[in-house]
């Protein structure tokens, strides 16, 4: 007893460090894993990208994960323990996104056919880490908070990986100036001080281990067994968990990527900040637009996840009334600036993950205390439609707000539902069996709706892709530097007397205007801002994201009838699903 007592994990100091030390690879590799979608405009214009080819990049990030390497992940975990797991897995995540950073940038070959394929081959090797990395950070916190703060503990992991999410959407285009190669190599430096926070980690952890004598991998219960599969996927309720994770997620984590590029192209939003729409700290306009979303973070976890630890009720309505007045404060401090990023693609994007921070917690006390996961699975499935109905079929910008809201409600509902029903169906010596199971299934739909979003896109807007390409590669062969205007202007007809399926869209260009308006803009020195202008001008026509958005509305409607299914298999299983956490149908 007195060993445990004096071991490290009774320090609260001790534990919040090595939660802030493991979140590190959370926080980046969520980044690495979402940050391309802010980028995609730039990487058309400066790289030559079409959206197939975006689409395959992030698509194929799950390739390994599809094939088994959560399953080999989870099994090398329970032999190794976290820590050798989190090295060797934290390490391939860095090496991929090391080998992405190093294509973007021309290292293997300038090429676009080598750049692109030696970016996938360091995504594919990212993705074969990103899964278990989440995994072992999940386990770390375990290790560390069981008998404490746990709930918080994970809270504060989950919400570091959405803000990391949100940053790197938000952030990729400031970064990247209009170079891709700088946002992918600060992406992948994030991972790599990750790791080095990991390995700072060990230390701690192989002391914890020599404190409480654990011998090996800690016996938590949740190993992989061939055997417990058979037995899941005999199971009615958990198949339609199962398939409900799978097209649930499809409808989100792929229409986040590609989030910017719509509100870009459907809504017009900007590209771009104005200079006006940044913040300064330190003198530095990168350094005050993340603090922004820190500070954001910061709010949501005081408001969403720190109340449950005050017992008593009147400090607790103090505190929140603080919080309150706090934010009130902060928002009103920003207020100007606030309403510039929400006419901004990847800003108004990274508001989806960034609101989960504060609305899973809230939803998840509210499952704990009055149930009801199945039929909130079905109003999250009902919100997704909504969410993407209202992007694809309607044109109106405050519906597309009221869309972006709806998603952020259903991705908080659904996972605040969904993870404690499946620890509800599925016995605690299952659980990781259970989870490693819908995570790689999950996987082949992600890998689906990247990939197929993107080659939507262009399949429904070849003359746009081609007219876009035309213009890019026009202006690459230039040497915008030492190029007048009139240059320009003479380069940009002549390929309007291209053939081929771009000459309809550029023979209507309006080239005396597009002159003046460069010129007028400082002659642009890069064909990233070039196109950008060419693009706000109205002279680039933008790409129709109807079908590719309504695609995911069939996935809601999928949603929709495998909740039903669900809480019907739930009613004969007798899970008790529809009630708060600890109370069984045998209680009633
Ligand atoms: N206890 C399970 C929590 C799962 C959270 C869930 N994560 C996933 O679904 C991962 N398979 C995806 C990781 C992809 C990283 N962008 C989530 O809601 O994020």
């Amino acid at each position: 007893m007195d060993t445990i007592k004096k071991s490290l994990r009774h320090t609260p100091a001790m534990r919040w460090l090595m939660l802030l030390l493991i979140s590190g690879l959370t926080f980046g590799t969520y980044w690495f894993q979402d940050f391309f979608g802010g980028l995609k405009t730039i990487m058309e214009n400066d790289m030559g990208f079409t959206s197939e080819e975006f689409g395959r990049l992030i698509g194929l990030t799950t390739i390994a994960n599809m094939f088994g390497m959560i399953i080999v992940g989870g099994i090398i975990l329970d032999k190794w323990g976290v820590r050798m797991a989190g090295i060797v897995f934290g390490g391939i995540a860095t090496l991929g996104a090391s080998i992405t950073a190093l294509a973007s940038a021309g290292f293997f070959g300038e090429d676009h056919s080598t750049m692109l394929n030696m970016m996938i081959l360091g995504r594919i090797l990212f993705g074969s880490g990103l899964e278990v990395v989440c995994v072992v950070a999940t386990r770390t916190a375990v290790k560390w908070f069981k008998g404490y703060e746990l709930a918080l503990a994970m809270a504060l992991n989950m919400g570091l990986g959405r803000l990391g999410s949100a940053m790197g959407i938000a952030l990729a285009p400031d970064i990247a100036n209009g170079s891709v190669p700088s946002a992918v190599t600060f992406a992948a430096t994030l991972i790599g001080i990750a790791l080095i926070m990991f390995l700072i980690y060990s230390v701690f952890d192989i002391k914890l281990d020599r404190q409480e004598k654990v011998e090996g991998a800690e016996e938590d219960g949740e190993d992989f067994k061939f055997s417990d599969l058979v037995k899941l996927i005999t199971n009615k309720s958990f198949l339609f968990i199962a398939l409900l994770c799978v097209a649930f997620y499809s409808a989100v984590f792929p229409f986040i990527q590609y989030a910017p590029d719509i509100l870009i192209n459907k809504f017009e939003f900007s590209i771009l900040l104005p200079e006006n729409g940044n913040i300064e700290l330190f003198g530095s306009t990168s350094l005050g637009n993340a603090s922004v979303f820190v500070a954001l973070y910061i709010f949501a976890i005081a408001f969403a996840a720190i109340p449950k630890q005050i017992k008593n009720i009147n400090t607790r309505r103090v505190y929140m009334a603080v919080i309150a007045l706090l934010f009130a404060g902060f928002l009103a401090s920003i207020w100007d600036v606030m309403g510039i990023w929400l006419q901004n693609g990847s800003k108004t994007a990274a508001l989806i993950p960034l609101g989960t921070i504060i609305f899973t917690p809230i939803f998840g006390s509210y499952v704990d205390s009055k149930g009801k996961a199945a039929s909130l699975m079905i109003l999250g499935a009902l919100l997704l439609i909504f969410a993407h109905v209202s992007m694809s079929l309607f044109n109106y910008d405050w519906l597309a707000y009221l869309g972006l809201i709806s998603l952020g409600i259903a991705f908080s509902l659904v996972p605040a539902a969904m993870w404690p029903s499946v620890a509800k169906i599925v016995a605690e010596n299952r659980l990781g069996t259970a989870y490693a199971s819908m995570f790689t299934i999950q996987n082949w739909g992600l890998g689906l709706f990247f990939w197929g979003i993107g080659a939507m896109v262009d399949w429904f807007n070849p003359k746009i892709v081609a007219a876009k390409q035309a213009i890019a590669d026009q202006l690459h062969a230039f040497n915008l530097k030492d190029n007048t205007i009139t240059t320009i202007r003479n380069g940009l007809q002549d390929i309007g007397l291209a053939s081929g399926q771009e000459r309809e869209v550029i023979q209507e260009m309006r080239f005396d205007e597009i002159s003046t308006q460069l010129a007028a803009n400082n002659s642009p020195e890069k064909v990233d801002e070039v196109m950008n202008y060419l693009s706000s001008l109205g002279e680039i026509p933008a790409y129709d994201y109807t079908y590719p958005i309504l695609a995911l509305v069939g996935l809601g409607v999928i949603s929709i009838y495998l909740a039903f299914q669900l809480k019907k298999a739930d009613a004969k299983q007798r899970y008790g699903l529809e009630l708060p956490s600890g109370q069984t149908p045998d209680d009633e």
